[in-house]
């Protein structure tokens, strides 16, 4: 069995333009080399021949209308296309990027061809968001230095040993009486934190999940609601006498800063939130709360009132055995440049406000 450990190098290694393997069981490795940060060199190296296959999303295939039958079936199987004269890596890149599918003719045709190692293919797709890059991959290229799998991904993705670090008090403008507590896991480098503004006093917490936006809770983003949403959060849990918010490292919806800021881009060219996050090959919302609810069982609140307009995070926790015992809704008036965006998670992700 890998380590979480060799997880971590491959991640390191896909973002230094190296190759890495993956092993399911039952299925020979796939050999990788993430597309975002190869180079013509890279590729020549990793595929002898000069031609790879190229591994894509699901979403990403489809807006390049190349799922296949299987595929089109299901919007979780990855394509693989074929090889071919004409994917050099610049065409690789146009594939690959979808920023660059109005100023790129795509060439063609594309061959898709069976997936031959479909359990290492979807892991594949799960660490190029984990890596924070885009998830597209040239594939059946040399045999590299480290090999990993899914398990030792899904070990490496799970909140089990996260625990708490350190606590302090942190007086903030409006809430003096507020402590920090810092939790770590080895797996990863983002810290999550807690936020307990008041004392227990025998009531439910009112509790807040907030994802972290750098775009909105750092430079005061219009495009979003997120850092109203946090000063609001704050407000709302001093003034409910006690309560919890936690700030988690969860850029863009769990598909990190670099991505969020390419659905961004994909929004200048009038795509919603929704498309641009499918377009990019991503799940709508790749979040998981399970390391949400193991940081309020750390924090001994097993039973919450949740600050949301998201049945998700409710769902989320009461998956993961946190009773939400009433759900308060947190809705801020809109402004010009975030009117879609709510309109279309009140439309299309369910959100209710
Ligand atoms: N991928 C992507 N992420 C975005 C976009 N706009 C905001 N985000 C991210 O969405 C997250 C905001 O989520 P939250 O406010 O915690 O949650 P929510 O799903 O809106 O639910 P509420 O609890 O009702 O606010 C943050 O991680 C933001 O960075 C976008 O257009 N694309
Ligand atoms: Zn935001």
């Amino acid at each position: 069995m890998t380590e979480t450990r060799d997880v971590a190098k491959a991640i390191d290694a896909l973002r230094r333009g190296w190759p890495i393997a993956i092993a399911a069981p039952g299925e020979d490795a796939l050999t990788l080399l993430a597309v975002e940060t190869a180079d013509p060199r890279r590729l020549d190296a990793f595929a002898s021949t000069g031609q790879a296959s190229l591994l894509i999303s699901n979403g990403r295939a489809a807006t390049l209308k190349l799922t296949n039958q299987i595929a089109a079936a299901d919007p979780d199987h990855p394509v693989v296309i074929a090889p071919a004269p004409w994917i050099d890596f610049a065409a690789a890149t146009a594939i690959a990027d979808p920023q660059l599918d109005l100023s790129t003719p795509l060439k063609g045709p594309f061959r898709t061809q069976e997936i031959a190692r479909p359990l290492a293919a979807a892991a594949a797709l799960q660490l190029a968001r984990i890596a924070g890059l885009l998830p597209a991959f040239f594939t059946d290229g040399i045999y590299p230095e480290i090999t990993i799998t899914p398990e030792a991904i899904r070990a490496h993705e799970s909140a089990t040993r996260l625990h708490i670090a350190t606590r302090a008090r942190l007086p903030i403008a409006g809430e003096e009486d507020a402590e920090i507590v810092a939790f770590r896991t080895p797996e990863s480098a983002g810290e999550h934190i807690a936020l307990i503004i008041g004392q227990p006093d025998g009531t439910l917490p009112l509790v807040r999940l907030h994802s972290e936006c750098l775009t909105g809770d750092v430079l005061g983003s219009l495009k979003c609601d997120c850092g109203p949403q946090l000063h609001e959060a704050l407000h709302r849990i001093g003034g409910a006498g006690w309560g919890i918010l936690l700030y988690l490292r969860q850029e863009g919806r769990g598909i990190g800063l670099v991505n969020k800021l390419r659905a961004y881009a994909l929004q200048d060219q009038g795509f919603d939130t929704v498309d641009a996050n499918t377009r990019l090959g991503f799940a709508v919302d790749a979040r998981d709360f399970a390391v949400a609810a193991r940081m309020l069982d750390l924090l001994g609140q097993r039973r919450v009132r949740l600050l949301t307009n998201n049945p998700a995070k409710v769902a989320g926790l009461e998956a993961q055995g946190i009773t939400v015992a009433e759900r308060v809704p947190l809705a801020l008036p809109a402004n010009p440049h975030n009117a879609r965006y709510l309109a279309t998670k009140r439309d299309r992700t369910g959100h209710q406000l």
